[in-house]
């Protein structure tokens, strides 16, 4: 574990002893840029990660006591599976969301999904979105934007979201995906990663030091855009 107190970390990288300490200030964080959006525009629109990460403070976030009725939360990314599927992250959201009176927005409806099909819906939105919450990878992915095929369009279109077939597939998940472009998550008014473990921390440390010409695909996205990081080391 290279745990150096001199390590550099770049602006707005909070850090946490264990998992629910970071899952409250994840809570309490996305609580109020939801309570400002709503306060400054009426309304509330967030994008949230899919994976393990998030779910404690989905946990904790879904009991807070917001105005949800003015909320629409979408997944920043979704696999290309039925609502029904385990993998699909939709599903998650509906899990810890669903009973709050949030609207909540599918960037996959099934497998047969497309990228228009996704980017008709998005275009109903009162963009940019109010805040973007990432999840990373170990090999520096974040939403589903990974190197492969479709990594140059992921991080160069206008449009808002686009279908990508990771090569090789994350073992986790092998299945393509419909995620948010790059463009789409910088033009965020905020932007969230929450992380756990050393391996992952010092990817993407790495991956923040070499902003957009990192060989890591959350150093290429984020380019350095102001964005709050919430990590522990399990
Ligand atoms: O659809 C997905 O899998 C996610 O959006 C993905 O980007 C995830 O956030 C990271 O892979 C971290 O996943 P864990 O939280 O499970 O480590």
């Amino acid at each position: 574990m290279n745990d150096r107190a001199d390590q550099w970390h770049p602006e707005g990288w909070h850090e946490f002893d264990g998992a629910d300490a970071m899952a409250q200030a994840c809570a309490e964080r996305v609580a109020g840029i939801i309570g400002n959006a709503i306060a400054e525009r009426g309304t509330a629109l967030l994008a949230v990660p899919g994976g393990s990460t998030p779910a404690p403070a989905f946990e904790l976030l879904g009991r807070q006591a917001l105005d949800w009725t003015k909320v629409t939360i979408l997944p920043g990314d979704d696999r290309m599976v039925d609502h029904g599927d385990p993998l699909s992250n939709f599903a998650m959201i509906d899990r810890y969301f669903g009973g709050t009176g949030a609207t909540l927005l599918p960037l996959v409806e099934d497998a047969g999904t497309s990228a228009d099909d996704a980017n008709r819906r998005l275009s109903t939105l009162p963009w940019p979105l109010d805040l973007v919450w990432l999840g990373a990878g170990g090999d520096g992915h974040t939403a589903s934007i990974f190197r492969g095929p479709d990594y140059l369009e992921a991080l160069t279109t206008d449009a808002r979201a686009l279908k990508v077939t990771p090569d090789p597939l994350p073992p986790e998940a092998p299945v393509s995906r419909i995620t948010l472009s790059a463009g789409a998550i910088r033009s965020a008014r905020h932007r969230m990663v929450s992380l756990r473990g050393t391996d992952k921390r010092d990817v993407l440390l790495a991956a923040m030091s070499d902003g957009n010409r990192s060989p890591y695909p959350i150093g290429a996205v984020l380019d350095r855009a102001d964005t709050e990081f919430y990590w522990s080391p399990a």
